[in-house]
């Protein structure tokens, strides 16, 4: 079982990690262990792992590095496993699967299967696979100003501090939206894979990251007061029915013209920004258990 492992994911909880290397080895599983040395590697390295027939491929690391590995993966029988070690793990929660060490050694050694399939996000220089979701404008904000050291340090907080940091200094540009040949326009949008957002949150009820398509939520309202209404309505499950806040289906995602935001893909902040929003060419299988 070959495990890609990223050193710099989440706030480093390297003991699950090992505990779980513990308990696989000492029921005769064979394990190697290949640590990511730069963002891309876990990518090379689960591609080269499918083109050598393997099986199953293991991401320990959170959800950017679940993404990276299920774009080496796709188009190739290999299935994916995963280590959550991220800081939000939102991945792992919306398939149920398990945090404690036993419990995820027993996944990865049942490999029952069920399908993910991944969304890509198209940059003017390169596609970006995403296996959550895709945020633009208020959202991608969050996450290009987010320090490092203060989500190493407080986790999941940190997002929430720096989301009150951004509804106050963030300019709200409206956003350009085109959702199946639709016109629409928003403070900001997520184009989402899953159900839930930042953890266990509920975002778009809807969602079915085993099929092709998109959830996407246009936070139609701008500035300070909705931006942090839609905070405080995220934690309660309210946030799918707040006013303000539209969910539509969708296959295909443009954005247009919008030269001055920022943008995000499974909590990773994106260098350009994504031009269209489409489905992966196939799913892969996912490990759970
Ligand atoms: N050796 C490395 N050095 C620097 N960056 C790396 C390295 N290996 C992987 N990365 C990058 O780290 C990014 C963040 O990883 P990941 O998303 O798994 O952790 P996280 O952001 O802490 O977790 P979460 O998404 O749950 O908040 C990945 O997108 C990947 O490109």
């Amino acid at each position: 079982m070959l495990i890609i492992f990223n050193p710099v994911a989440g706030r480093r909880r390297v003991a699950l990690l090992w505990r779980v290397l513990d308990l696989l080895m000492s029921n005769g599983v064979k394990v190697e262990v290949a640590e990511t040395e730069h963002p891309g590697h876990a990518t090379e390295l689960a591609r080269e792992a499918a083109r050598e027939g393997r099986g199953m491929v293991v991401a320990a690391g959170g959800d950017g590095t679940i993404a990276e590995v299920a774009n080496g993966l796709i188009g190739s029988p290999t299935a994916l496993g995963v280590i959550p070690l991220g800081t939000a793990n939102v991945l792992a929660k919306e398939y149920g699967l398990p945090s404690s060490p036993r419990a995820v050694a027993n996944m990865l050694a049942y490999k029952r299967t069920r399908l993910l399939w991944p969304g890509i996000a198209r940059l003017p220089r390169e596609d970006h696979v995403f296996v959550q979701m895709a945020g633009l404008g208020f959202d991608g904000a969050v996450v290009h100003g987010l320090p490092p050291l203060l989500k190493r340090v407080i986790g999941r907080g940190a997002y929430v501090w720096q989301s009150v940091w951004e509804s106050l200094v963030y300019g709200f540009p409206p956003l350009r939206v085109i959702v199946d040949g639709e016109a629409h326009e928003a403070a900001s949008v997520v184009v989402s894979k899953g159900r839930l957002y930042g953890g266990s949150y509920l975002l778009a009820p809807e969602a079915k990251p085993e099929a092709p398509g998109f959830q996407v939520v246009l936070f139609e309202r701008s500035g300070t007061l909705p931006a942090l209404l839609s905070g405080a309505a995220l934690p309660l499950g309210i946030l799918p029915r707040c006013p303000g806040v539209r969910i539509l289906p969708a296959s295909h995602v443009e954005f247009p013209g919008n030269a001055r935001s920022w943008a995000q893909c499974d909590g990773d902040a994106l260098e350009g920004l994504p031009f269209a929003v489409t489905n992966a060419p196939a799913p892969i299988s996912l490990i759970t258990g």
